[in-house]
């Protein structure tokens, strides 16, 4: 059958002149505000729309998981062992997923060499250990209670983490309605968008999905010439994210987004060097133990080429590390402090760039430090200083010939997290 997708005549998918494999190209000039295509809902292929839809709907509730992939993931172990399926023209463009080398399919050696200090690895540790425990749990005894739909022998666990990975590098997510992000909703479960996901992503893109009630449409967001690439955004993603989710990386410094973490306890580790007395020692650990209550899941602090993104989380952090006995046991007291708005608008300013210098010398010092220990964890820097930062970075991207994709991936995404590091230790120097 047939699906009514409505493309544009300035647009054409093409495996030439795009930056890997698949890619759209403009064949007209564009203007900003065009329609690319159109995509009906009906040809979106995700749990509700999948031919397994009813029974993934009446046994939901024993699909829970964490990841809320499982539903999406078992219509795709259907549709795409499936020869009837709706969706095979589309399904048949992935005979393999061998071109998705995804670090999680990396050998852990490598991939815990290449990425070290980068915090994928952390990250590949997770999803593996959560991908073989929803399987084991969840879609194993599903698919033995329906025989007459999947198969252990077909659908293997193999298969399920080649189409783990082909969720993380095509799927998108329908963004959430409610103008309130503060509130804190269940993330949408992830679809296949057929077409919008032939569009690769740069920072800089120059189109966007939007979600209509009848559809979903490819639209520009700024001019783009005949012949250019049209280029998606996957959201504003860090190469290290990039590496992760989709296996590969945007060029060193050309990624806008790029980010490098501070781990919340490096800040401590350099805030307890050098404390003398058993006194100090005491009020900084209950100082650390009050911070890591109010951080909770926040393990890192996250700075992006304009400044700190988790400015407020920072700010908490320096202030009651950097407290006196007398203003900490103040703070505890009154259980925290009097936030008033003025204070926070000059935070942000203080953690962006520009303001960093203008921080007190002891936050300054600590930031430095900490920047200085998280440089550290890479492992390849011994007896660099900061300011020899870019010089560093340029020495190490005239080897990126030589090497192989892997390596070169990894080494984008190191050199684009220390030169956010050493720069963020330019500014802290004392
Ligand atoms: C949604 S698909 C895009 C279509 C893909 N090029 C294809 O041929 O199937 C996402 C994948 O495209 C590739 N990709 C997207 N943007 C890229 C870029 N800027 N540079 C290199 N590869 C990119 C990555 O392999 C990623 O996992």
């Amino acid at each position: 059958d047939r699906v009514s997708l409505v493309l544009s005549s300035k647009v054409c998918v093409s495996k030439e002149g795009t930056v890997a494999h698949y890619g759209m190209l403009a064949t007209d000039e564009i203007e900003e505000g065009e329609v690319l295509f159109t995509i009906p809902r009906s040809a979106l292929l995700h749990q509700g729309t999948s031919k397994v839809s009813a029974v993934l709907e009446k046994e939901k509730s024993s699909l829970e998981s964490s990841s809320g992939w499982v539903p999406l993931l078992l219509a795709l172990l259907y549709e795409y062992t499936s020869p009837q399926s709706h969706w095979r023209p589309y399904l048949s463009l992935w005979t393999d997923f061998k071109t998705l080398d995804l670090p999680m399919f990396w050998p852990t050696e490598e991939r815990d060499a290449l990425l070290r200090g980068t915090g994928i690895s952390e990250a590949v540790n997770r999803d593996l250990a959560n991908i073989r425990r929803e399987y084991m749990d969840v879609v194993l005894p599903f698919i033995t209670k329906h025989p007459h739909l999947w198969s252990p022998d077909t659908h293997t666990l193999g298969l399920y983490m080649q189409l783990v990975a082909f969720v993380m590098a095509y799927s998108f997510q329908e963004p959430q309605e409610g103008e309130d992000d503060d509130e804190e909703e269940a993330a949408s479960p992830p679809m296949m968008v057929p077409m919008a996901d032939m569009l690769n992503h740069v920072s800089n893109h120059n189109a966007n999905l939007e979600f209509t009630p009848d559809c979903l449409k490819m639209v520009s967001v700024r001019p783009i010439q005949k012949g250019e690439e049209v280029f998606n955004t996957y959201g504003e993603m860090a190469n290290w994210q990039l590496l992760h989710m989709y296996g590969f990386t945007e060029p060193y410094r050309s990624n806008s987004n790029d980010t490098a973490d501070i781990p919340v306890a490096n800040l401590y580790r350099v805030a307890t060097q050098g404390i003398q007395s058993d006194l100090d020692r005491q009020l900084m650990e209950e100082q650390w133990e009050v911070l890591c209550e109010m951080m909770q899941d926040k393990a890192a602090f996250v700075f992006g080429k304009q400044g700190c993104l988790t400015d407020t989380e920072l700010h908490t952090v320096l202030k009651v590390l950097c407290m006196s006995k007398e203003e900490f046991s103040e703070f505890k007291e009154n259980e925290g402090w009097e936030e008033d708005d003025e204070d926070e608008d000059k935070i942000s300013l203080v953690f962006s760039n520009e303001g960093l210098p203008g921080l007190k010398a002891s936050w300054k010092w600590l930031i430095h430090e900490a920047a200085r220990l998280t440089v550290r964890s890479y492992g390849d820097d011994e007896g660099k200083t900061e300011g020899e930062g870019s010089d560093w970075a340029l020495n190490d991207q005239a080897t990126l010939a030589g090497l192989n994709s892997r390596q070169q991936n990894a080494l984008q995404v190191r050199c684009g997290q220390k030169t956010i590091l050493y720069r963020l230790m330019e500014l802290t120097k004392s």
